[in-house]
């Protein structure tokens, strides 16, 4: 491709440098190499301008960015938003993406429903993939991934990967960071999916509305008009949101029991599977959904309406939900002990996540419920001690550790939560503290490991050592019945 190709994104008409050739794009002078068009980016902790001077010595074939850079031996285009122009860049460079491609955006919900859209499509017989927190997963291919909305080369690289290779569908996760920064803006989506909005990334956004600002990116700005906005009618924030779709000219449909599009009318909740009856344009449907949790009906319904909206029959659809698997992690029984107590290990490291999964499981524990969990360190301090209540009120053993301590102290972290779980035990090493939990369970109990789910380390300063709950708790598991 030639710069001049970019043209209508980047500055480039009448100039000489429209005729170099461009090999590649990137947004971090590391991976700069001869004929790459670098994009200085304004970030949370340095200015990408500061690495133009090194972009250009490895050959990039021109600088994009926010203002003029003086003393360059290469071309410097100015652009008003230098990440919408990296975006928009990606898409047009790598030039293909599966023809139908969804979003989904909200703060909990986001990896269940992007796994439960690719299956219901795969049952469909359509070629699907879902990209998001778990990673890339399409036919012969599961990669395990790193950011829930990846950076847009990486993304419009994969995209073209996958059309390649015969995706038609594809569905995709829209973090809060993700929409922000633009990651998705160059993304052609047929429609867009709503989960739910709690408190998460406060160390990021300064607010809760400039969180939900964020999310409606989605709506007011990537989709495009008429395009279907699939949005989960019982959650408190379902209606700014419903309001936002609309101002936008969207096509709205509304699932859950106050929806309009699929409404569930009655709910039966098993210990590992509810039954349900749902309501699609006057015809009922009952659903036998082989999963856990309140929670998870709520995610099946936005999956479905996003799947019928962009061409799946209703039907299908709806009976695909039979057969859904759960995505790793999310409310995952990984055994049960001798006596038959369940220990699940789940996601739920933000507070209306660890609210839902231990309220979603009380009914079915006619013993203790007991959790184990912590919090990250270098996120959001506040949801600490939020979550130490919660966890006090929900649970009858409470069970605090490490997740992810970071560069902070993880006694610190500790204790903030602790601070507001008077009675919890704690113990920092998370083994020690999974293997104790299994030991105290007793017949009627439910053990709930919370906040890696399918998460494979555990970062302590700059080090990831090699974690798993799963293989932890099976581990324990073993030993118990030895
Ligand atoms: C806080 C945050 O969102 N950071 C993301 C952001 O980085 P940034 O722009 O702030 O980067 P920076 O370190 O300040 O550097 C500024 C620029 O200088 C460049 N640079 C830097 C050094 C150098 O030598 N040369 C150079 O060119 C960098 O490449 C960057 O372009 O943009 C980068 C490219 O898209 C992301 O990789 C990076 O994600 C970091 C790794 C991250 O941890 N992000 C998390 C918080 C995140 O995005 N999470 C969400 C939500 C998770 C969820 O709830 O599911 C996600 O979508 O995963
Ligand atoms: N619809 C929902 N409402 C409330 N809590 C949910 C919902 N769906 C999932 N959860 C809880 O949130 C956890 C994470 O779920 P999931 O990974 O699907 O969400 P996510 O939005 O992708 O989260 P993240 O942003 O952390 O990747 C689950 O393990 C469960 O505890
Ligand atoms: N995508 C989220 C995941 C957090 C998971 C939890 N285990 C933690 O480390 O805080 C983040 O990076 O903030
Ligand atoms: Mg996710």
């Amino acid at each position: 491709m030639k710069l001049r190709d970019l043209a209508g994104i980047l500055p480039v008409e009448g100039t000489a440098s429209a005729d170099l050739e461009v090999t590649g794009i990137s947004s971090d002078s590391r991976q700069v190499k001869p004929g790459v068009v670098f994009f200085a980016l304004a970030g949370t902790k340095a200015d990408g301008a500061t690495y133009a001077a090194d972009a250009a010595q490895r050959g990039a074939a021109a600088i994009v960015a926010g203002s003029a850079i003086d003393g360059l031996p290469v071309p410097v285009l100015a652009v008003d938003d230098p990440r919408l122009a990296l975006a928009l860049s990606a898409a047009r460079y790598f030039g293909k993406q599966p023809e139908t491609m969804v979003a989904v955006t909200g703060t909990s919900g986001k990896t269940s429903v992007a796994a439960f859209t690719r299956q219901i499509w795969e049952q469909a017989g359509y070629a699907a993939a879902s990209i998001g927190t778990t990673g890339v997963v399409a036919p012969g291919r599961n990669d395990y991934g790193s950011l829930t909305t990846p950076d847009p080369v990486a993304l419009h690289q994969l995209l073209r990967e996958l059309a390649d290779a015969g995706v038609t569908h594809a569905s995709m996760e829209a973090s809060s960071h993700g929409l922000d920064q633009r990651r998705l803006d160059g993304v052609k989506l047929a429609a867009g999916g709503f989960t739910n909005l709690g408190r998460d990334h406060m160390d990021y956004h300064p607010t809760v509305e400039d969180y939900h600002r964020a999310k409606l990116r989605l709506f007011d700005t990537l989709l495009p008009k008429s395009a279907p906005a699939v949005i989960f009618a019982d959650d408190p924030w379902s209606a700014p949101t419903i309001q936002a779709a609309q101002a936008a000219g969207l096509d709205v449909l509304t699932v859950g029991r106050h929806g309009d599009f699929l409404r569930l009318k009655r709910v039966e909740h098993e210990r590992h599977r509810q039954r349900a009856e749902v309501e699609a344009v006057g015809v009922l449907y009952e659903i036998d959904l082989p999963l856990a949790g309140d929670f998870q009906i709520s995610n099946a319904l936005v999956s479905a309406g996003l799947a019928i909206s962009t061409g799946t029959p209703v039907a299908k659809a709806l009976m695909a939900l039979e057969k859904l698997k759960g995505a790793p992690g999310r409310l995952d029984l990984v055994g049960t002990t001798a006596n038959g107590a369940p220990v699940y290990v789940d996601y739920a490291h933000k507070p209306d996540a660890l609210e839902n999964v231990l309220a979603s499981v009380r009914p079915f524990t006619t013993g203790r419920v007991i959790v184990v969990f912590g919090c990250g360190g270098d996120r959001d301090r506040g949801k600490r001690p939020i979550m130490g209540e919660i966890a006090t009120r929900l649970a009858d053993v409470v069970i605090v550790t490490d997740d992810n301590p970071r560069s902070e102290v993880p006694e610190a972290i500790r204790a903030a939560i602790l601070a507001a779980a008077p009675g919890a035990i704690e113990v920092g090493d998370r083994r020690q503290a999974i293997h104790q939990a299994v030991a105290m369970l007793h017949a009627g109990d439910t053990l709930i490991v919370a906040g890696k789910g399918h998460e494979e380390g555990q970062t302590i300063g700059t080090e990831t050592l090699h974690f798993s709950d799963h293989e932890e708790v099976r581990a324990a598991l073993r030993e118990r019945a030895a």
